[in-house]
């Protein structure tokens, strides 16, 4: 168990994790760990033909995240350095539970659980909650080509999905602190004031 403080900044596609996990750990000098995207081979296949790609693109970015968390706990929370995070591993079910069915679901859950039992757990979780439009509006701006034809029906499920994992989390663990943003309203990019609020919330925690 680690006791270096471990921030996971979680959310659904766009709410903005990257951001403001660079804004923090740049004001409060934590070490950055964030999710591989360019170099992920799979993930415009996934977005042209889901079916096709669903198995291939959970298992990539479960390894992925696993090599992440290894070296993160080697590098630095064994070290007792803190560190801020632009996803939280259980991200990984959050998705494969959407994308996946039957056999290969059964597959993916066993796999995760063999390769996560002794990963580092983040301590304290900051969620950006955002809406369909807002989400939509901030996918448009960062112009990724891979999403912009992106399913609203799947961008809902997962606001939904995330709403429910995080009510699991409290349940799981009532005791983890959890800073909760609207990022529909709570504009950490163009207001300084609600940045400062954030970084301070965080610091009190880290200490
Ligand atoms: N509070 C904000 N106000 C305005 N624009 C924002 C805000 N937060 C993020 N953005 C912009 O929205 C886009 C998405 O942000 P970002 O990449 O941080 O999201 P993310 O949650 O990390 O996305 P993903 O789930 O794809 O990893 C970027 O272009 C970013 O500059
Ligand atoms: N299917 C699936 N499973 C994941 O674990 C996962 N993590 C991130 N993503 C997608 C969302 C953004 O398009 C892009 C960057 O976050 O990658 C995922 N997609």
């Amino acid at each position: 168990m680690n006791t270096a403080p471990f921030i996971a900044v979680e959310g659904p596609i766009g709410a903005g994790k990257t951001t403001l996990a660079c804004m923090l750990s740049e004001r409060l000098s934590l070490s950055l760990v964030k999710e591989i995207v360019e170099e992920n081979p799979f993930l415009g296949k996934f977005y042209e033909d889901k079916d096709e790609w669903s198995f291939q693109l959970e298992m990539f970015f479960l390894c992925n995240r696993y090599k992440q968390l290894e070296d993160t706990e080697k590098k630095y929370l064994h070290k007792n350095a803190p560190v801020i995070s632009d996803y939280h591993i259980y991200k990984n079910v959050i998705f494969a539970e959407r994308t996946l069915e039957g056999k290969k679901l059964e597959k993916y859950r066993k796999i995760y659980q063999l390769l996560t039992e002794d990963l580092p757990k983040p301590n304290i979780i900051i969620y950006i909650r955002a809406s369909l439009p807002t989400l939509l509006k901030r996918i448009k701006k960062r112009g990724r080509p891979f999403e912009q034809q992106m399913d609203e029906l799947y961008l809902e499920q997962l606001i939904k999905d995330y709403e429910t994992a995080i009510k699991q989390i409290k349940k799981d663990d009532p005791s983890l602190p959890i800073i909760e943003i609207n990022g529909d309203q709570e504009d950490f990019v163009l207001s300084e004031a609600v940045f400062n609020r954030i970084a301070d919330q965080v610091k009190e925690y880290i200490g």
